[in-house]
């Protein structure tokens, strides 16, 4: 059963009204001003209790000039910046309201778009062509002129409205929205191909997605489909492999849950294990669906920007105070009202675990919700020709739009001038100006080493009082003969064998991915791909030679395969035809994350969602985007947090409304929420 989430207001509250009576599960509606009372109740302040270039072999880099696939990828997007230029119209959802600014107005009529009936299917992987439907062309008379000066002070007039540091999702998002509302971006990526840890790399006839394989928001359903909706902004689509079961779980005491795309069919499995606590369960669940039902409602954009927030408090009054409900909360608690089974409380945790690294009760409940629903309502859906493919689209849809991304650019330096960040100083020298700057690395990074200031802001020391950061992964990426592989295995499978105590460790679970379950291109005939990983600590590599930092690869990763031997895959070992492994330092080394994290963990109890930075941050023309701001780490995640850094930066340099009177209330209200979390 599909249950709820429509685009409806009325609809959506009969959507999970329904779905609390089938399932026995009570239907709480609260009038606003019980809501605002709830919410303010949550708001009150509790004590908070407080609790952080090597030598790399990697398998995620080979220098282009000996990857003949990555030099093939760099042609392609050189070409593509040559691709001669027609106007057209993205989607209409995602157009900006009118602008007010007179350069943005200037810029509108300057452009003309022309709709474009169908968005066109996207290039996925290697494998896919792009079919280049045009570009906008570039405005001769933009308003805004910044300097690029070259290693050798040579200066060249460009006209950025926002420089973006790094092409992870969050900043492709933030680029192309804004491309999209007719500003002029730079994106400048330190590696050789976009898409950061939604990248891709190829070896051996083998196509690897280097993170994650399983894709949330890849829907054609509702208003969460942020991924979708991204590809769609600059005219693709690209085409999916509905996964029929998300993941599948292999837990302490032989327990087994498969987590079905059809909510009915989980729900029931999941009773069938704990018969106690069917009521329990459903509880828990419904109210789950409540909340994502109530995003799904959204139109989704900028919680700083006083002018929409109040537009959807205006438009959706119930949704916005449930989300405001819930916003402080975690969902351990929430669990723990409704279900007493400890090992069932366990369950919840590790289905928390897989999409935060944390247990349920440093979950925040508007995360859990998000993604316990969304695998039944959108479905979890792979991109056909692999995730990299998603990067590459954007970062294509950029370039067709005007704007522009340089690779093998590596900022080390936020400049900033009178207080003001005005543009990027390159590892080679060269400096880019423009209006604003928007940085997709860590806020660890961005205010350790891109930004220098005698002292912290007092918001990223508040950030960092909370949050710490996740550790990182152990990833082993290996091609293997397909006879190891039982057929109807499922795509993805979450490994906790004997002591949930185990859960957070590092090593302590491990997760697989075979891709090729659903996509058979992206290896050679009558071979799977199989990426492994576990959680593990930088410190645990450091300080070694590079002996024995190979050795200690070699062994760390050959228990983990034993493991997954013994578990799953009898004969694993001699299967394998190809093996790279990545430590915590190949993720810090490619993808610039300090201690290669994976993002913010919090240091203790959160409150809920409350301590997460947005997108603004203390220096004036800066933004953050990506897994360090709300609403934190996964691919949707830094998707939305990419809607919600355009908009403001959009409305900050006059491509949207704005109300500079309301800005200053609500960033002050808002940063004063967050010091109460
Ligand atoms: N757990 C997984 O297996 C997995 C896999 C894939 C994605 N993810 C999700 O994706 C999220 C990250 O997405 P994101 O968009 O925030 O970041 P990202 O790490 O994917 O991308 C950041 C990009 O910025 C670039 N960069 C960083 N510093 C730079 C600098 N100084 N100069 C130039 N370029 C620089 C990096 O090379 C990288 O391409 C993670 O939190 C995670 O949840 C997870
Ligand atoms: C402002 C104030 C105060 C108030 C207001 C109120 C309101 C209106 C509010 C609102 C809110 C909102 C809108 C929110 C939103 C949110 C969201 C969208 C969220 C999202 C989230 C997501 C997430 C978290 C996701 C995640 C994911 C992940 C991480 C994934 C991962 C995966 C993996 C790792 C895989 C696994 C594998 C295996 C098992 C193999």
């Amino acid at each position: 059963m599909d249950v709820g989430g429509r685009r409806d207001n009325r609809a959506s509250k009969g959507g999970i009204q329904k779905a609390c009576q089938e399932h026995g599960a009570p239907y709480l509606h609260y009038r606003p001003a019980t809501s605002f009372l709830l919410v303010f109740i949550r708001l009150i302040p509790l004590p908070n209790p407080l609790s952080e270039r090597c030598q790399e072999i990697s398998p995620y880099a080979t220098p282009s000039t000996q990857n003949p696939l990555i030099n093939q990828n760099l042609v392609s997007f050189a070409a593509n910046r040559t691709k001669p230029a027609m106007l057209r119209l993205g989607f209409c959802s995602l157009l900006p309201s009118p602008p007010l600014h007179a350069d943005a107005l200037r810029r509108r009529r300057l452009e003309p778009v022309l709709p474009s009936p169908e968005p066109r299917r996207c290039a996925g992987g290697r494998r896919g062509r792009r079919s280049g439907l045009g570009t906008v062309g570039r405005n001769p008379m933009r308003a805004v002129l910044s300097v690029e000066r070259d290693g050798r002070g040579e200066e060249r007039k460009e006209d950025y409205d926002a420089i973006v540091i790094g092409s992870g999702i969050g900043g492709l998002v933030a680029a192309t929205q804004l491309a999209v509302k007719g500003a002029r971006v730079l994106v400048l990526e330190k590696y050789l191909i976009p898409g950061g840890s939604s990248g891709y790399y190829e070896r051996d006839g083998f196509t690897f997605d280097v993170g994650s394989s399983v894709m949330f928001g890849f829907s054609d359903k509702g208003n969460l489909n942020l991924i979708t909706q991204a590809l769609a902004a600059v005219g693709c689509k690209m085409q999916v492999i509905p996964d029929p079961t998300t993941v599948h779980f292999h837990l302490p005491g032989e327990l087994s849950v498969r987590v079905h795309r059809e909510y009915s069919e989980f729900i029931s499995e999941l009773i069938s294990k704990f018969p106690h606590e069917k009521e329990g369960i459903l509880k828990f669940y419904s109210e789950c669906w409540r909340i994502f039902n109530a995003l799904n409602s959204l139109e989704l954009k900028s919680l700083e920007e006083p002018i929409y927030l109040s537009g959807q408090f205006f438009k959706k009054p119930l949704e916005c105070l449930t989300l405001a409900y819930y916003l402080p909360q975690n969902a351990g608690d929430i669990a723990r009202k409704f279900i007493k089974d400890p090992q069932l409380l366990s369950f919840i945790d590790a289905e928390c675990f897989i999409v935060s690294t944390v247990n349920s009760l440093h979950t925040p409940m508007i995360n859990a919700s998000m993604v316990l629903c969304d695998r039944h309502f959108g479905g979890i859906n792979y991109p056909v020709g692999g995730v990299g493919g998603i990067a590459k689209a954007l970062a294509n849809g950029l370039v067709e739009r005007g704007s522009k991304i340089l690779y093998k650019a590596y900022v080390t330096r936020i400049i900033i001038e009178h207080g003001r960040a005005v543009g990027v100083r390159l590892s080679d020298g060269r400096e880019f100006f423009a209006k604003t700057v928007i940085s997709n690395a860590t806020r660890w990074d961005t205010f350790g080493k891109l930004v220098k200031v005698e002292d912290l802001p007092e918001e990223e020391k508040n950030f960092q009082r909370i949050y710490v950061k996740a550790p990182s992964f152990l990833s082993i990426h290996m091609g293997v003969k397909d006879t190891v592989v039982p057929r109807n295995t499922d795509c993805h499978h979450f490994i906790l064998e004997d002591d949930w105590a185990n859960l957070e460790k590092p090593y302590g679970s491990i997760f697989v991915s075979i891709p090729t379950v659903l996509d058979s291109s992206l290896a050679s005939e009558r071979h799977h791909i199989l990426h492994i990983f576990t959680t593990s600590c930088i410190e645990d590599w450091k300080g070694l030679s590079r002996k024995d930092y190979e050795e200690k690869k070699e062994l760390v990763a050959n228990k983990i395969i034993s493991r997954l031997e013994n578990k799953l895959f009898p004969g694993l070992k001699s299967s394998i035809v190809l093996k790279e492994v990545g430590t915590p330092k190949t993720h810090r080394r490619f993808l610039a994350r300090d201690n290669g994290t994976y993002g913010p963990i919090p240091r203790g109890i959160p409150k809920g969602l409350l301590g997460m930075p947005f997108n603004t941050t203390a220096i004036a023309g800066l933004y953050c985007v990506g897994d360090s701001c709300f609403p934190g780490q996964g691919v949707i995640a830094v998707a939305f947090s990419g809607i919600m850094c355009s908009h403001r930066v959009a409305a900050d340099i006059g491509l949207e409304k704005r109300s500079p009177v309301l800005d200053a209330a609500l960033l002050r209200l808002l940063g004063w929420l967050r010091k109460m979390a």
